[in-house]
């Protein structure tokens, strides 16, 4: 493949851009962005708009199994941060070290496999269990992302793929574990809304747990496009790893939020059915990831959420007179299905079940 053809300028429809993005730069010298990566103007990541010295929340989740009084401090902690900021940091969470970096060395391996390998998950079903892809809905996009990406459901089956040998073993633990503090915190948060601790887990059937692998590699222009667009997650709340290079924003009272990346510690946010499900208490919070010129980063979102056949609804305690259901209701199923079929826009899944004020309902 001539080099020059990866460093034009123009849109270049020989290229097979549906490999992803690790193919496209292992694949030659790229000294430009191809088109088909280049954002707007308007939604390109600009350092101006980056609030300094804000950073989100820490919350140290080992109070929760401590004695009643600092399992109420915890609850407390937690609950303000979803509250304020739907993004926070968890440290203190008792996932092996070693899982972790085993599980990081995993996604690396399987994005490291040749196109061909990886393009036998390639499918165009948004909701089918286990799915290797680039940018975020290929089908609806003009511009990509610059990302390519492995997803998997993991709770109640476990999907994945036959290569690198090793990726079944180690995602196997490294979900179970990030279930099991999904599941604490959850029932945190249950508490937190003055709900029962096993509430949301009873409604949403037991919960369903996905992976989203990401991947981002060094990009020669990182102002020109983006890694992850604008958006927020579907679930109820999204525990989140990340390698040491650092992407992730935040948008938090009108303003980019630069994460900085801390090693061991998960980040934690809040998803559209928390906001549902607490009638708007708690918000889903928009972020984005940008991309740099130096280092791969790779990223791993393990979302939780209703059981797919969920039928989603605000918490009947957490309405009244005063707080009208804000939010109508809808499966799981068929929400992931419009959020994954369109392309990344911020909340708009969201604001399409949203009751407007004097709807009836
Ligand atoms: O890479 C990141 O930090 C964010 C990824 C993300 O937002 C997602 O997978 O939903
Ligand atoms: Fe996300």
């Amino acid at each position: 493949m001539a080099v020059a053809m990866l460093d034009s300028r123009k849109n270049n429809d020989e290229y097979d851009y549906m490999k992803g993005v690790k193919h496209l730069v292992d694949s030659g010298a790229l000294n430009s962005v191809p088109i088909k990566y280049v954002f707007p103007q308007h939604s390109r990541p600009s350092a101006a708009e980056i609030a300094e010295g804000e950073s989100i929340p820490i919350i140290d989740v080992s109070g929760l199994d401590k004695t009643p009084a600092e399992r109420q401090e915890a609850i407390k902690n937690l609950g303000q941060a979803c509250r304020d900021w739907g993004f926070f940091q968890v440290v203190n969470h008792g996932i092996p070290e070693s899982l972790i970096s085993s599980m990081l060395d995993a996604a690396y391996q399987f994005f490291s496999l040749s196109s061909e390998e990886k393009m036998k998950y390639e499918t165009r079903d948004v909701l089918n269990p286990l799915r290797y892809g680039t940018s975020f809905n290929v089908e609806a996009e003009q511009i990509f992302n610059w990302r390519d990406y492995l997803k998997h459901f993991c709770h109640p089956e476990l999907y994945t793929p036959d290569n690198p040998p090793i990726y079944r073993e180690v995602a196997e633990q490294y979900f179970k574990e990030t279930r099991k503090l999904a599941l604490r915190l959850i029932g945190a948060i249950s508490e937190s809304l003055g709900l029962k601790s096993d509430y949301i887990q009873t409604v949403f059937n037991d919960c369903f747990q996905m992976a989203v692998l990401n991947l981002y590699p060094p990009c020669p222009e990182p102002d020109q496009t983006m890694g992850i667009a604008r958006h927020s997650d579907h679930g109820v709340l999204t525990i989140l790893l990340e390698n040491d290079v650092g992407g992730l924003q935040v948008l938090h009272e009108g303003h980019w939020v630069a994460v900085e990346p801390s090693p061991n510690a998960f980040i934690v946010n809040v998803g559209d059915h928390l906001e549902i499900l607490s009638n708007g208490r708690y918000k889903s919070v928009e972020h984005r990831a940008v991309v740099n010129s130096e280092r791969t980063r790779i990223s791993i979102a393990a979302p939780n959420g209703p059981s797919m056949d969920s039928l989603v609804f605000p918490a009947p305690q957490l309405i009244d007179e005063i707080h009208p259901p804000l939010y109508k209701s809808r499966s799981y199923e068929e929400y992931m299905r419009d959020q994954q079929s369109a392309r990344l826009r911020g909340k708009g899944t969201l604001e399409s079940v949203k009751i407007a004020k004097g709807e009836a309902t």
